[in-house]
């Protein structure tokens, strides 16, 4: 007896043939040297431009106070993005390097002023701990330049490991961090 196949059996190999989960993600952005505003602007440009990226949400912009850094240390303008991609995380990782490179990002001491940053905060629901990324972001739940832009755009929002991102921010305190009547699209 022959077998037909039964056409409401999904096929594994189909399933994974091609198809990649999509991934929420969200992302933190920060300038403080040079145009701020450009920077930023040009790095949601970059981000939108990145095949199987797809921007969401952006942030108002926030004006902060530097944490860490040499003294010298000038404000940042900080914005959190929204995405839903199917890129790995290795693979958003570097286009986040390069998008920080393709705006004059200088590595030189932890904490410098710098043109652009781009941190990977979350990635889907994946904790990943490795040499070169650790997700969530390890100081995120403690920094309000991220929590409080991130909260304007999913109120309901909730760090993994950390519990809602309104009760972190609650804890934090949003001293230094001062809401711009800016949106960058
Ligand atoms: N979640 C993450 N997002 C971005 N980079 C990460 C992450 N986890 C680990 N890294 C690693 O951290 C390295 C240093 O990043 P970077 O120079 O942007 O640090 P920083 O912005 O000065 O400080 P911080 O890590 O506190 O934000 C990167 O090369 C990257 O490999
Ligand atoms: N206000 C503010 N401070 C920072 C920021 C930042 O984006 N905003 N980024 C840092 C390293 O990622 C260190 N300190």
């Amino acid at each position: 007896m022959t077998e037909t196949p039964s056409p409401y059996v999904i096929d594994a190999d189909t399933l994974s043939g091609g198809l990649k989960p999509i991934r929420q993600v969200i992302l933190s952005l920060g300038s403080n040297l040079g145009d701020r505003e450009a920077n930023l602007q040009g790095a949601i440009d970059a981000l939108r431009d990145t095949p199987d990226v797809v921007v969401v949400d952006v942030s108002p912009v926030y004006e902060t106070q530097p944490i860490g850094g040499p003294d010298e240390s000038g404000p940042y303008l900080n914005v959190v993005l929204l995405a839903d991609s199917t890129l790995s995380v290795e693979l958003l990782l570097d286009r986040a390097h390069a998008v920080e490179q393709a705006f004059g990002r200088e590595r030189s001491v932890k904490g410098a002023p710098r043109t652009l940053d781009v941190d990977l905060i979350t990635y889907g629901k994946k904790t990943i701990e490795s040499e070169e990324l650790t997700i969530p972001h390890p100081r995120a739940h403690e920094r309000a330049f991220v929590l409080a832009p991130w909260l304007d755009i999913e109120p309901d929002a909730v760090l993994l490991g950390h519990g809602p991102v309104a009760e972190l921010l609650e804890k934090v305190g949003t001293e230094g961090v001062t809401k711009l009547d800016l949106e960058l699209q």
